[in-house]
């Protein structure tokens, strides 16, 4: 692991105080921060090379177009994608679900076929298909997790049948995080035929992605979740099931040709990406992978799981603490309550002492659901944090018990 003090100081927001305290910043699955050289791309694009893309027969659109597609090529390299037109920039991954609700399945799905997602999943990958069953009368299955927060893999095989048309599943929870076996769940999937989207808007930051290895047919991420800017995400699709598919949204740069009677598509990746595209954000998220190359996503992921361990540990030893969610294979996320005090109460004044988390559901109400717990405390973890970001948050969480108790 490179040195964490030298990554630090590539983090200019970490060298702000919160209340009089040096930030600990822990809430990176919500949004990481940015290294300066991603702040610098965005505003070099905006101060050398701003134009818009694809169109220009000028210098300017040029090199935008060149930065905007080697971004796309950068994307392609890091999922192992077969080809740059598997690659679509979308928002981020909310959007790249809905894109797939909207196309693949509203094209493909008929009443009495069945999605199955897990009990575990982000709201947009409950929500979206929630909107499918009440228009298409589709059936929406749940894989539900156990008191660890993990999935049960002979429980999917038993739900599934030949009518299960598509399996959605998140890569790691961004409320528990658990890392699910999601090559095994894939080739469960495909054994009844089903198509599998995996919602990797927790992962890519934390673990080497294969799409091919996985053999996934779309796969998503967000880009502010990976050191990038907000704004700019990634759908990968099997090139297969894209040109097939409707195109999402209609407009410019989607189109081929244009009559009143007919409209020729554009090729991939550009049937879905119609209007100006997020050009900075894309350029951005290729410096973001330049990023996640140079220091190695699974390098970053051990790290964040050795600052886990020790954060478990510690918070473990505090009276009336209960850690949800304790898979055997976990990301850099932990989750907890606390008997007797609110979670919101618990992280507002940690603000106090400079400690950023989250309490809230996480957008996962199922899984506080299953907990039988309103919210959760989250401390979810960067390439950025060290040992003393934990040791201030074990006695920020102790200070404010008692506090509150
Ligand atoms: C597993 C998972 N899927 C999808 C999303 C949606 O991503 P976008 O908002 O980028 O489209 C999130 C966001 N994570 C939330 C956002 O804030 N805190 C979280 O844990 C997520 O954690």
């Amino acid at each position: 692991m490179s040195d964490i003090s030298l990554l630090r100081a590539e983090f200019p927001i970490l060298k702000q105080t919160e209340n009089g305290q040096p930030l600990v910043y822990l809430d990176s699955a919500a949004t990481t921060q940015k290294p300066q050289s991603v702040i610098d791309a965005i505003t070099q694009y905006y101060t050398q090379e701003n134009a818009n893309v694809h169109r220009g027969v000028y210098g300017l659109s040029e090199r935008a177009t060149e930065k905007y597609e080697g971004a796309r090529e950068k994307v392609r390299a890091l999922l192992n994608a077969k080809s740059t037109q598997e690659i679509i920039f979308v928002r981020g991954a909310t959007e790249a679900i809905n894109l797939v609700a909207a196309t693949w399945a509203r094209d493909q799905l008929q009443a009495g076929d069945e999605v199955l997602i897990t009990e575990m999943e982000h709201h947009s990958n409950i929500v979206p298909w929630q909107l499918l069953r009440d228009q298409l009368g589709i059936r929406l299955n749940v894989l539900r997790i156990n008191a660890l927060g993990e999935v049960c893999l002979n429980a999917m095989a038993s739900m599934l049948t030949p009518k299960t048309k598509l399996v959605s599943i998140t890569h790691m929870s961004n409320a528990l995080g658990t890392i699910n076996p999601v090559k095994e769940m894939i080739a469960l999937a495909h054994g009844v035929g089903a198509k599998v989207m995996v919602d990797g808007a927790q992962a890519v930051a934390h673990m080497k992605v294969d799409v091919q290895d996985l053999n996934c047919d779309f796969y998503a991420f967000s880009g502010h979740k990976t050191y990038g800017p907000t704004g700019i995400g990634v759908l990968y699709g099997k090139q297969s099931l894209l040109e097939a598919m409707s195109p999402y949204q209609a407009g410019g740069d989607m189109i081929y040709s244009v009559t009143f009677e007919k409209t020729q598509y554009n090729v991939l990746p550009y049937k879905f990406e119609a209007g100006t595209p997020n050009i900075a954000g894309a350029i951005g998220l290729g410096v973001a992978v330049d990023f996640l190359n140079r220091v190695g996503q699974d390098a970053i992921g051990a790290y964040e799981h050795e600052l886990m361990v020790y954060a478990t540990e510690q918070l473990q030893t505090i009276d009336g603490l209960r850690i949800i969610g304790q898979a055997k294979n976990k990301g850099g996320v932990v989750s907890f309550v606390v008997e007797g005090v609110h979670p919101h109460d618990v992280a507002t004044l940690m603000d106090q002492d400079g400690i950023a988390v989250r309490a809230s559901h996480h957008c996962a109400m199922p899984v506080m659901q299953h907990f039988k717990v309103p919210s959760t405390i989250r401390a979810s973890l960067g390439i950025y944090n060290n040992f003393e970001d934990i040791d201030r948050l074990v006695a920020s969480v102790q200070e404010a018990i008692q506090m509150l108790r």
